[in-house]
């Protein structure tokens, strides 16, 4: 039997609908979310992105303002226009795409931001209070995991599961992690100094893997019936000389022996966006008061 596969564009059009109703009641009671995003440089990936994301805001009502500054901008000036934003109440979510150019520190710009229009989750104020169960804004990427994890088990469905995180980013692995514990999962986290890691991934029941190494976990790394979440997005080159997007997971490999598991692209993916709208709503809410 194949493994479910979880339709992330589909999760994600679901969750865009309801920000998009959201956003609809908040602008009959005269507030307009607003979502600034901020490039650097000219990243082809990144331009994608930013583009992407000022497109979805506007189709879901959201009003956005979109900075380019060019890649040797120095990092005073980025902090400054950070700080315009932070002062500016008509503006409710800050986003500098990642990676920065090498001459700024991303930690630095990170918490410059104000927490309460960090929309990624990236400053630690909201790290910390989500490491401590309290109401912050979640990361979007894990959070988009966390639902896609509830497609197939149900609100409660994760509870006393052992879930493994192979990978300690800032940004996906260790809130990752963090979203598992509190859904009442035993979580491992693996990463690269991982004695036998292989091993330790082969008792999950539930696996997400955001390690950046294209199609590393093979079928050996699987537990047979487990749910398995790739975060990867690995552009490789095809014997064609064209090039194409490959997961951490071996999908051929992993599909036939998994209960479920998501694509790439089309699983964790579109949940990203969607996820940086839906904490643009909630900004806006808090900044309100709606
Ligand atoms: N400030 C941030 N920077 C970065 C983040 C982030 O969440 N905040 N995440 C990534 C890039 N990213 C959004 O910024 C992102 C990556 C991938 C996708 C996506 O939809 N992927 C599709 C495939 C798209 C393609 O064909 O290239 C998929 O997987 O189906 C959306 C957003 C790093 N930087
Ligand atoms: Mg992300």
């Amino acid at each position: 039997m194949s493994a479910i596969r979880i339709d992330g564009k589909a999760v994600a059009d679901t969750l865009l609908a309801e920000v998009g109703q959201d956003v609809a009641g908040l602008r009959q009671q005269g507030v307009h979310p607003a979502l600034a995003v901020i490039l650097v440089g000219d990243d082809p990936a990144s331009d994608v992105y930013v583009r992407n994301k000022v497109q979805r805001a506007e189709a879901v009502g959201i009003r956005s303002l979109e900075y380019r500054l060019p890649a040797n901008t120095s990092e005073a000036a980025l902090l400054e226009r950070v700080q315009a934003l932070n002062g500016d109440a008509s503006v409710h979510g800050i986003l500098v795409q990642m990676p920065l150019p090498a001459h700024i520190s991303e930690a630095s710009v990170i918490q410059a931001i104000a927490p309460h229009k960090d929309v990624d989750g990236f400053h630690r104020e909201n790290v910390g209070s989500l490491s401590l169960g309290q109401e912050s804004l979640v990361p979007c990427t894990p959070a988009g995991c966390m639902r896609l994890l509830r497609t197939v088990l149900g609100e409660d469905g994760l509870k006393g599961l052992h879930a493994v995180v192979v990978g300690r980013s800032n940004i996906v692995g260790k809130p990752m992690a963090a979203l598992l514990l509190q859904a009442d999962c035993s979580v491992t986290v693996v990463h690269s100094r991982s004695r036998d890691a292989a091993a330790l991934c082969r008792q999950a029941d539930i696996m997400v893997a955001a390690v950046g190494r294209p199609a590393m976990i093979g079928a050996d790394w699987v537990k047979p019936g487990a749910i398995v979440i790739d975060v990867g997005i690995n552009r490789i080159a095809t014997p064609e000389g064209k090039t194409r997007l490959i997961g951490d997971v071996d999908y051929p490999a992993v599909a036939p022996l998994a209960h479920a598991i998501t694509p790439v692209p089309g699983g964790v993916g579109p949940m990203t966006i969607a996820g940086l709208l839906a904490n643009t709503v909630k900004a806006a809410r808090q900044q309100t008061g709606h």
